[in-house]
């Protein structure tokens, strides 16, 4: 049978729908018009019903079979889907991205949860380690040892703005921590409400569906209170968030300062410097700065992925670089923005650029028609005057990006030692600078989480290999990522059993259990 889902403006505290304080409603950025309905805010109170229901779940849940919980990830990407249309246009509405964007975005959202649902059946992340009792061992006998990996308990998620659907209640924070087993109590973004409470019913059906505790999962709504809240109830032991790299420090803050600090993994702020090596340039500068303008306006450069730094050598083909990306961008109709708060924020960044003195504007796009939007725009400095200035390798949220001009090669290298933590780095390079870019390639693992060749780093895979994280501030723990299979890690700790008679160990380590799953056999790997 089909399922409906709707908006109501609920909260969605397990199986209950309340929403007694309906205050806010959904702006569409495109138009500045306001959507109906309006929107519960959550209290004190509806928070800590939230975090009891996520607590008493936890057991529950945690003790599901791989077959149960991976099935319960499948039937979230099926409700997801049957939700229809109305989640891309209520989606598009709020967002004012294109539905083509959002489409993709939903396929990417749902194939997240699926990935995780093989790898929960897979059982690599379960870590599971033996080492057998050795009785005879001098001088001192060893112990049986057994090591599993456990999930950590109920983890608070703060859905994104500029990913609606994979960022946000069903993002790849939630599915992570689902995959682990932790209860989810989503912080949803104001930004898109509705999308989020669809996505949240879609969640809950699947909850019902297979039969889990109702804490589960929970939707809340509200301000910056309502997550402050989340994030101090005793009862949530970890934090997902992304967004401003002032939202992920002041979350950390509180989540450091109670009795039982918890980790908060923060996906903050990156500007993912693209390096344009001589031979690059020289064979193919047209089509660098072509796709370069393809990166940056993607998404009216609303992706913490977008190449906001890029640093060249001086040459001709620089020159040839910078006429293709004016070209490119000269008369690009600027897209709107997610919220008026983020394109105040890009304009405020801009003009901070546009009245520096060491910086001059190369090209921007088309003057703006209608509101919350702004034209992309591309300057340039030189590497003296950005290494003597910090601010100048800060963050503009939006389509902004400084080229660096550098003498040489040991120029490009020190101004990338300046640099601070990042997502991605990018090379530009064909194989004669190859040797050059050898000794960059050091600084750039010690700068970020993933080094890409002849490619744009917005658009990340979501795959086994994949590293969205890197040092601060692109992250609050540079130990992790936040897109593919290795997330499920955040929310997990191991635990080791010494010496316990079979009947109590948990059946992945029991003796038939271990056999089953891969697992380290005295340090030796088994199974698949
Ligand atoms: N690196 C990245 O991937 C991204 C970076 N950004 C940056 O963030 C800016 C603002 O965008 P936005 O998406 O709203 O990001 P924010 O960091 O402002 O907000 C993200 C979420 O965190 C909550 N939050 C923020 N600060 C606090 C706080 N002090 N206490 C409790 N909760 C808090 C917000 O709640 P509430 O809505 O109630 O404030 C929201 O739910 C952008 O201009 C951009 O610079 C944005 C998106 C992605
Ligand atoms: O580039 C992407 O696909 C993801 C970007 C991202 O993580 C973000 O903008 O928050």
């Amino acid at each position: 049978m089909t399922q409906s889902f709707e908006i109501r403006g609920d909260l969605l505290i397990g199986s209950d729908s309340t929403g007694g304080n309906r205050t806010v409603r959904a702006i569409n950025p495109a138009t500045g018009a306001n959507l109906e309905p309006a929107f519960a805010v959550a209290s004190e109170s509806d928070v800590a019903k939230a975090c009891e229901l996520a607590a008493q779940a936890f057991d529950v849940y945690r003790a599901t079979s791989p077959e149960q919980r991976a099935a319960f990830l499948e039937k979230i990407a099926d409700n997801i889907m049957e939700i229809g249309d109305i989640l891309i246009e209520r989606a598009t509405e709020e967002t004012g991205l294109p539905v083509a964007r959002l489409q993709g975005e939903r396929a990417r959202t749902v194939g997240q949860l699926r990935l995780f649902a093989q790898v929960v059946r897979a059982g690599e992340w379960l870590d599971l380690r033996v080492d057998p009792a050795l009785p005879e061992r001098k001088p001192l006998p060893r112990p049986d040892l057994r090591l599993r990996q456990i999930p950590l308990g109920p983890v608070a998620v703060f859905g994104a703005s500029n990913f609606p659907l994979a960022f946000s209640v069903a993002g790849g924070d939630t599915a992570s921590a689902l995959a682990a087993g932790c209860p989810v109590v989503v912080k949803g973004h104001l930004a898109h409400p509705g999308t989020g409470e669809l996505v949240g019913r879609a969640i809950r059906a699947a909850v019902a569906q297979c039969g889990l505790p109702e804490g589960t999962f929970s939707l809340l709504t509200g301000a910056n209170e309502t997550g402050a809240a989340l994030v101090r109830d005793p009862r949530i032991k970890a934090v997902g968030f992304t967004g401003s790299r002032g939202g992920g420090l002041a979350l950390g803050a509180i989540a450091a300062a109670r009795p039982e600090p918890i980790p908060v993994y923060a996906e903050m702020s990156s500007v993912n410097p693209v390096f344009l090596f001589p031979a690059a340039l020289a064979a193919r500068a047209e089509a660098i700065g072509t796709g370069f303008i393809d990166s940056l306006t993607l998404g009216a450069g609303q992706f913490c992925t977008n190449p906001g730094l890029l640093f060249a050598i001086e040459s001709p083909d620089l020159d040839r670089f910078l006429q293709a990306a004016s070209d490119a961008l000269t008369g690009r109709a600027p897209a709107p923005m997610l919220t008026p708060g983020i394109h105040a924020a890009f304009d405020k960044g801009v003009a901070a650029l546009v009245e520096h003195d060491a910086v001059k504007t190369v090209a921007h796009g088309a003057p703006a028609e209608g509101v919350n939007r702004s034209p992309g725009i591309f300057f340039e400095t030189e590497a003296a005057e950005f290494l003597a200035d910090e601010r100048l390798g800060h963050e503009v949220f939006g389509a902004a990006s400084l080229l660096v001009r550098c003498k040489d090669v040991d120029q490009m290298i020190a101004v990338a030692e300046k640099l601070e933590g990042q997502l991605t780095a990018t090379l530009q390079i064909e194989a004669e600078d190859y040797a050059t870019a050898a000794k960059l390639v050091p600084v750039l693992e010690r700068k970020a989480g993933r080094i890409l060749a002849n490619g744009w780093p917005t658009g990340v895979e979501v795959s086994h290999a994949m590293v969205h994280g890197g040092p601060f501030p692109a992250t609050s723990d540079s130990r992790t990522t936040s897109v593919g299979t290795l997330a499920i890690r955040r929310f997990l700790r191991p635990v080791s059993y010494q010496d316990l008679p079979e009947g109590l160990l948990p059946a992945e380590l029991r003796n038939e259990g271990v056999r089953a799953l891969p697992h380290l056999l005295d340090g030796v790997r088994k199974g698949s």
